[in-house]
Parts: C-alpha cells; sequence; structure tokens
C-alpha cells in the first residue's frame, strides 16, 4: 500500500462535496482503463455522504451505465426491510441514478446468514471466473475498482467487530455473523483479504462518534496490542481518508 491520503475537513458537507470529486474523478479512470467501474457500498451515514453525487454536476457527467454496486455487508433481512443496507442504497442513492438494475447485486433472500453469505461468495468468484469483475493476481481474491467504507465508533467496519472472529477470516471472501453487536445481529461481510485486495478504498468517516477511535488509529502514538478492525484496513491500492473536524476532534 502507498502511504494513504488524509483529507481533514471541516464539515460533514465537505466530505460530501469532496467524496463526489472523488468518486466521479475515479469513475472516468476505471472506465477508460476497464470500460466498467466496481463499486463496493458499506452501510451507515456513508449513503446520505453520497448525495452530492447524484446532482449537477456530477449526476449528468458519470457513466452510470459502467457502473456495478456490490454491498461490503449487509442484513440478513427482506430487501425492503428497514433495516437492509440495499434498501438504505436504493433509497438514497440507487433509485436516484441510472444504474441498470442488472448491475446491482444485493444478497439473495431467504436465506440463512451462512447461506446468504455462500451465495454472494459464489457470484462474486463467478463474476470473477467471466470476466465482470477483476481478480487480484497477489491474493487471487476479486478486485474492487473502489470500497466506500465507513467505520463505527467501536472501530468496526464493514461486519468486522472488535471481539469477533470474523476479522481473523483469511480464506472466505464472504462470511456472516450472528451476534452482530450493532443491531440487527444478522449479517454477511466482506473479508479483510477480500476488502484489502481493491484498488481503492475511501474510509467515510463523520461526527464525535468517531473521534476516538481515529485518535486511535491516526493519533501520533500509534496504537499496539489488539488493533482496532479499522486499523487492518489495508489495500494493495490507494487508502484515501475523508474526515470532518469532529471525528478529527481528538487529534493533535
Ligand atoms: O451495515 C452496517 O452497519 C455498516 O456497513 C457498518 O459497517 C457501518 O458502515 C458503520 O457502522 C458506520 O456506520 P455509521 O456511518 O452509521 O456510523
Amino acid at each position: 500500500m502507498t502511504q494513504p491520503i488524509i483529507h481533514k475537513l471541516e464539515a460533514e458537507s465537505h466530505v460530501a462535496v469532496a467524496l463526489a470529486s472523488y468518486i466521479a474523478d475515479l469513475s472516468a479512470k476505471f472506465i477508460a482503463a476497464n470500460g466498467s467501474f466496481s463499486v463496493v457500498l458499506s452501510g451507515g451515514t456513508l449513503v446520505d455522504t453520497l448525495r452530492k453525487l447524484v446532482e449537477p454536476p456530477y449526476v449528468s457527467s458519470i457513466d452510470w451505465s459502467k457502473w456495478l454496486i456490490f454491498f461490503l455487508d449487509e442484513r440478513v433481512v427482506p430487501l425492503d426491510h428497514p433495516d437492509s443496507n440495499y434498501k438504505l442504497a436504493y433509497d438514497g442513492f440507487l433509485s436516484k441514478v441510472p444504474i441498470p438494475e442488472s448491475n446491482i447485486y444485493p444478497i439473495k433472500e431467504k436465506l440463512s446468514a451462512e447461506e446468504a453469505a455462500d451465495e454472494y461468495e459464489q457470484r462474486l468468484k463467478h463474476l470473477v471466473a467471466n470476466g465482470t469483475l477483476k481478480k487480484s493476481p497477489t491474493t487471487g481474491f476479486a478486485k474492487f475498482d473502489l470500497m466506500l467504507v465507513g467505520m463505527g465508533p467501536d472501530g468496526h467496519v464493514a461486519s468486522l467487530f472488535c471481539w469477533h472472529f470474523q476479522r481473523f477470516e483469511k480464506t472466505k471472501w464472504v462470511t456472516f455473523i450472528t451476534d452482530s453487536p450493532k443491531p440487527p445481529p444478522p449479517r454477511i461481510t466482506f473479508t479483510f483479504p477480500l476488502i484489502n485486495s481493491a484498488s481503492e478504498i475511501a474510509m467515510v468517516v463523520t461526527g464525535e462518534d468517531a473521534a476516538d477511535a481515529i485518535k486511535v488509529v491516526l493519533g501520533e502514538h500509534a496504537s499496539y496490542g489488539y488493533p482496532l478492525p479499522v486499523q487492518k484496513v489495508s489495500p494493495e491500492g490507494n487508502l484515501t481518508w475523508f474526515l470532518d473536524s469532529e471525528a478529527t476532534s481528538e487529534l493533535k
């Protein structure tokens, strides 16, 4: 990984503007190089922070027909359930842009968490095999163009939590958890080897709840001992942080 780029911005609204410009540039770059742009979405506040992308000038300058959308983690609920990350993304972002429905990859409904994780992993493997997704020559995992990653106040990313073994998974691409400390309990989640095979990762973190964990990750005294899940985000490609002043309030 190259040195992370850290954007320390004032307000969350500045993060939204900077993020839109960053994503639009990557979209143009990857579509010019490969003819598609594979994007992985987190749940949480991230979707709202994408709001500038669905406004001028970006909404009409982006070639949405080439976007492919995946979910970094998902709650195992029906897709129209208020807890669904797909529903959150659909209502706040996907319904506002012309991404073809066939390019959006929600989890399959009516499966257990374990079955849903296996099914999603198999689907990703199939998309690598048929050339829709790239493969990392180093790790053999799918290589997504961009992952948009949020962080919880406890330093979790995706549904990879402190004190839960899923964060140590080395082989599976997608795993499951049935006792997530953040409700709802049953979820599926990308694993770190899959996350870290990405070309670009944007860590998008706003709000004062995140300040302590941001101090641990980016403060002058890097933590030692048992790292937070977010400290394992270390992509083959580039890592870019988008932070507001509340999230960085504990940094010197
Ligand atoms: O489904 C989820 O719960 C998420 O994908 C999760 O990992 C989220 O990104 C973080 O908890 C940050 O959430 P906030 O942005 O709401 O703090």
